[in-house]
């Protein structure tokens, strides 16, 4: 049911790595295949990223296929579910019989122990994110207004950008996933800068709203041994514990990060200072 399953990457694996070794260690690209669900399995944190891309049927979310003893149970039996709307399209998603819209931006919790979850909606593209959970929340809606967005950055050092934290206690109860979005102003191109590392979590990164031409050069690795990773529309990135992950891209663009580990808190990291990056 994974089309790809991503080993967790030891940052001595980083020591001469070829350009095609590091893709393929942590890039997830093809994720929204048009009448499809596609499902990846990370290691790290036992992160599923996927994408649904109902274009015109309604898809749902397959039952796991192993071990034995729990195929054909829900997926989410014992898994909690971010679901983010990033087509421009309006979707549907539905959750043991509650239908929730969700609007391009829109986000969705899903708690542990649901059942049979589907998606719809012509121009829909869903982005999906789901870590073991040890307890079911509520289910929930949530979109940018319910957030209190923050503004980062400055249009001088092409940083200028809005977070809006979508999954976080503040915000929407989860057992163990963070999520958020984070949109650039157009000018500016810098993610995440300065840059930072959490040890205690891992973090995926899904770039999207640039045209098909347009890259995101997104930098990864110890703060003082850096690589690069040239990255395209809705490419996902997975970044372990120990890495940076910061970006520029051609244009402005928008990324939804999302987070698992020990916390649920969001300034648990350890920011570099610009001097320390090599
Ligand atoms: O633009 C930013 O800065 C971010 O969105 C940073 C992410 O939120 C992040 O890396 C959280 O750990
Ligand atoms: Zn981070």
């Amino acid at each position: 049911m994974f089309t790809r399953t991503y080993h967790a990457a030891h940052p001595e694996m980083m020591a001469g790595v070829s350009n095609e070794a590091l893709r393929d260690r942590h890039l997830v690209s093809g994720l929204f295949r048009d009448g499809e669900i596609v499902l990846t399995y990370s290691h790290g944190e036992r992160f599923v990223i996927g994408g649904a891309v109902p274009a015109g049927k309604a898809l749902a979310l397959p039952a796991q296929d192993a071990p034995a003893s729990v195929a054909g149970h829900p997926l989410l039996e014992r898994r909690e579910l971010g679901v983010v709307n990033i087509g421009a399209g309006a979707g549907l998603v539905t959750v043991d019989g509650e239908a929730i819209p969700l609007a391009k931006y829109e986000a969705l919790y899903v708690p542990m122990g649901s059942r049979e979850v589907t998606f719809a909606g012509d121009g829909a593209r869903f982005y999906l994110l789901s870590v073991p959970a040890h307890a079911p929340f509520p289910l929930r809606k949530v979109t940018a207004a319910d957030t209190s967005p923050f503004r980062r950055g400055a249009l001088e050092t092409s940083n200028q950008r809005t977070i809006c934290q979508l999954i976080l206690p503040h915000v929407c109860q989860s057992a163990a996933l963070c999520l958020g979005l984070t949109r650039l102003d157009p000018g500016s191109v810098w993610n995440t800068m300065p840059p930072h590392v959490h040890e205690r979590r891992s973090e995926i990164y899904l770039y999207f709203d640039l045209e098909a031409e347009d890259r995101v050069f997104h930098y990864m690795g110890q703060p003082d041994d850096l690589r690069h990773l040239v990255m395209q529309n809705e490419d996902v990135v997975i970044s372990p514990p120990w890495s940076v992950h910061m970006g520029a891209g051609t244009r402005n663009y928008s990324f939804i990060w999302a987070m698992a580990g020990e916390n649920l808190d969001y300034e648990d990291m350890d920011v570099i200072d610009l001097c320390q990056l090599r």
